[in-house]
């Protein structure tokens, strides 16, 4: 027989089962939808004033209505992938990996879910250690179609006759791609030493490092999946992944919707904390002051000092005297209040102090004709209306957003700073306030570090949930815990630059949970890694397990690209710490040098270029404060996979073609310069073009940089 007229076979052989399977899910459909049904009728029932009795049939029809929610999103999840794999074994069986278990009516298997045991063959299998796998097959598929089937023989001595074996390369075929709005699940080409960290165990703390492209993001995302299908019920809806940006959040928000997993929560940095999102990131510098331990002295200081507008002197009549509490007086009241602790706790500590003051005070004043009892007086002035409304001025509740506006103020500031921060310093942190419109990814970490030195504002009442949700809120992002030291696991990407405040705010999340810490420390853009080494100990506690793994293959950039940007690295790194890229397109990376006056039209010509080249996203990516300009560049180009990206934004993304813009500018951006523009010529998958003004950034001929 002819190849393709095997391979049409194979094919078809194939459909046949994905037809199966699609005939057993719409059943499976019906049956969800009329479970939902039921568990609402169960609802109406029960009625709004459930007696004791009723309880146990509330709790059935909610677990009744989650689980049929969970089955249907399931269901309802991007269809490709469904089945995606076949192990043909030795002992004559067929079995189909797909990305969640299906069986017919009769409980047979016809597929089984990718993080099943008896799946990890399909990962794990080898020709030098085969466990008992002849064939392994990536079947490919089109919505409920399949296009095509790859084979690899892993025990090719050992094929029975009429086993044949088709096509080579699913891994190639996947990366050679081209790349879209969001990253793709991989389950179907996971590799080996992938899957080894994919399924480690959830407890302690796991550590994924490897260089660009080597799917450590992928692997993490693959391993939230895996870890809520082996063990769902202590994990529940507390898995929080965090990654860099909102940008990158959302990059990589379809991988586990794509694989039917919908309870982990993803949120960036500047998501963490409910209430006061980042809208923007500070320059390195800022960044950089705001980001370090010594935040936390200069936030201690700052709680304790008077708010501002708070009355200086308090006045009250009593028995016909006037006692009066000067500015001073005042003063050495709050610093007793303030040794008790969070501020918003102590309030009535704050009141009952105030009340002691004035009563010595009319001690003082006491004679003959006024001789006040104290207890008397304590007890009327504290029932008094105009003692709690100075109370509420002088001792108001403090919200963390109003305390760190206060840094606006460089005086308040510098005494909260006193021999913490240099003045160079404390004029960036002053100056970065008072300019700023909203909040930084790096202010989110001291709004947090406030939230837990102020304590928490008296109590409002709660409403209550409807008593038809499922385990999602209305706005259909996952439900976070309602602590949030209550997350049983925490995926931290990008770990190489979280800052030590950050590790901080990222502990108080994880205070009982395990961890997956995914990074690469030669892409870090952090300049003190040994601070932020201390906070992240602390962060995740000592008396943890560790297990580490490292990624070694680079399945992002073709090696002519990684090339380029290995060697642009210099001496940063040894050959040890760099992956190795496993795809060659033959096409070498065109870096041109062009005059100042030129770098527009040369930026608009190359991203025009680029686009009609390669058939995904195309990122312009210069320095961050040139992002405005460059995007001016680049408007008239109408194509919505045309983007322009800082190079710190930049960072977890990946674009088929990249122009990057002015790389001394990137070098010259920060004290981690090299580092950063490392990162952003690791971003292409098939072009990249340099455009610079002059070649002093080219490993030998730049100057010596950090
Ligand atoms: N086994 C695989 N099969 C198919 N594609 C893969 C595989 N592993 C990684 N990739 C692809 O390689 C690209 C890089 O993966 P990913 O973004 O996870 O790498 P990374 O290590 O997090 O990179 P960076 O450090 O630059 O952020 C992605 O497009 C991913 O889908």
């Amino acid at each position: 027989m002819l190849d393709a007229t095997i391979r049409q076979a194979e094919i078809a052989a194939e459909q046949e089962h994905v037809d199966r399977v699609y005939t057993r899910l719409a059943e499976l459909r019906a049956e969800a939808e009329t479970m939902r049904a039921k568990g609402y009728e169960l609802a109406h029932g029960a009625g709004q004033e459930a007696t004791f009795e009723q309880a146990a049939m509330l709790f059935d029809r909610d677990a009744m209505v989650r689980y049929a929610n969970r089955l249907l999103q399931a269901l309802d999840a991007e269809h490709e992938g469904l089945v995606f794999g076949r192990l043909d074994t030795t002992d004559g069986q067929a079995l189909r990996i797909g990305r969640m278990g299906v069986r017919d009516a009769e409980h047979h298997n016809l597929v089984t879910d990718w993080r099943a045991p008896a799946a990890a063959a399909f990962y794990q299998a080898t020709p030098q250690e085969p466990m008992d796998v002849l064939r392994r097959r990536v079947i490919h598929c089109s919505g409920e179609t399949v296009t095509n089937v790859d084979d690899e023989p892993l025990m090719p001595e050992a094929l029975p006759e009429g086993m044949p074996i088709i096509g080579e390369g699913a891994l190639m075929a996947a990366l050679g791609r081209a790349r879209g709005e969001a990253m793709h699940n991989i389950v179907a080409t996971i590799q080996r030493e992938q899957d080894e960290a994919i399924r480690a165990p959830a407890g302690g703390v796991t550590e994924i490092t490897g260089g660009p492209g080597t799917g450590k993001t992928a692997v993490a995302l693959h391993r939230v999946a895996y870890l809520l299908y082996r063990e769902r019920r202590r994990l529940g809806t507390g898995v929080l992944v965090v990654g860099p940006s909102p940008v990158f959040t959302s990059y990589i928000s379809r991988v586990l919707p794509s694989m039917g997993e919908t309870s982990a929560e993803l949120r960036s940095l500047g998501e963490l904390l409910d209430g006061a999102p980042a809208t923007r990131v500070d320059p390195p510098a800022v960044n950089a002051v705001k980001g370090s331990t010594r935040m936390v002295r200069v936030l201690r200081r700052l709680v304790r000092q008077t708010p501002p507008d708070t009355p200086t002197e308090m006045r009250i009549v009593y028995g016909g005297e006037v006692i009066r509490l000067d500015a001073r007086e005042l003063d050495r009241v709050r610093r007793r209040v303030h040794r008790a602790g969070q501020p918003n706790q102590h309030r009535v500590d704050a009141a009952e102090a105030l009340l002691e003051a004035l009563a010595r005070k009319a001690e003082e004043y006491a004679d003959e004709t006024f001789r006040p009892d104290r207890a008397e007086m304590v007890h009327e002035l504290g029932e008094r209306m105009e003692f709690h409304r100075f109370l509420v001025r002088w001792w108001p509740v403090l919200s963390p957003t109003w305390v760190l506006s206060w840094l606006r103020d460089r005086d308040r500031l510098a005494r909260a700073a006193k021999g913490v921060l240099d003045r160079e310093e404390i004029d960036l942190l002053a100056g970065s306030v008072a300019e700023a419109d909203g909040w930084s990814t790096a202010d989110v970490a001291l709004l947090d570090e406030l939230r837990v030195l102020l304590g928490p504002p008296p109590k409002r009442r709660r409403r209550t949930g409807s008593p038809h949700s499922d385990d999602r809120p209305s706005d259909g992002r996952p439900r976070r815990p309602e602590h949030y030291d209550e997350y049983s696991h925490i995926v931290v990407d990008e770990v190489q630059d979280v800052s030590p405040m950050q590790w901080r705010m990222l502990g108080r999340r994880g205070r009982y949970a395990s961890w997956t810490l995914v990074g690469d420390p030669v892409q870090t853009s952090w300049p003190t890694p040994e601070e932020a080494a201390g906070a992240r100990d602390e962060a995740l506690g000592s008396a943890r397990t560790r297990r580490r793994y490292r990624l070694r293959t680079n399945y992002r950039n073709s090696a002519e690209i990684f090339g380029v940007a290995a060697a642009a690295l210099g001496d940063l790194a040894g050959d040890d710490d760099l992956p190795k890229a496993v795809r060659s397109t033959g096409v070498a990376p065109v870096v041109s040098v062009v005059a100042a006056d030129a770098l527009a039209d040369a930026t608009r010509a190359t991203a025009a270029e680029l686009l009609s080249t390669v058939d995904g996203t195309v990122a312009v990516i210069p320095a961050m404060d040139r992002v405005d300009e460059v995007r001016e560049w680049v408007s008239g180009l109408a194509d919505d996979r045309l983007r322009v990206v800082g190079s710190l934004d930049s960072k977890g993304l990946e674009y088929d073609g990249v122009v990057l813009v002015e790389p001394t500018d990137l070098l010259n951006e920060s004290p981690t310069g090299r580092r950063a523009l490392y990162v952003a010529l690791t971003r292409a998958t098939q072009r990249l073009t340099v455009l610079a003004t002059d070649d002093t950034w080219l490993p030998g001929r730049a100057r010596a940089r950090p």
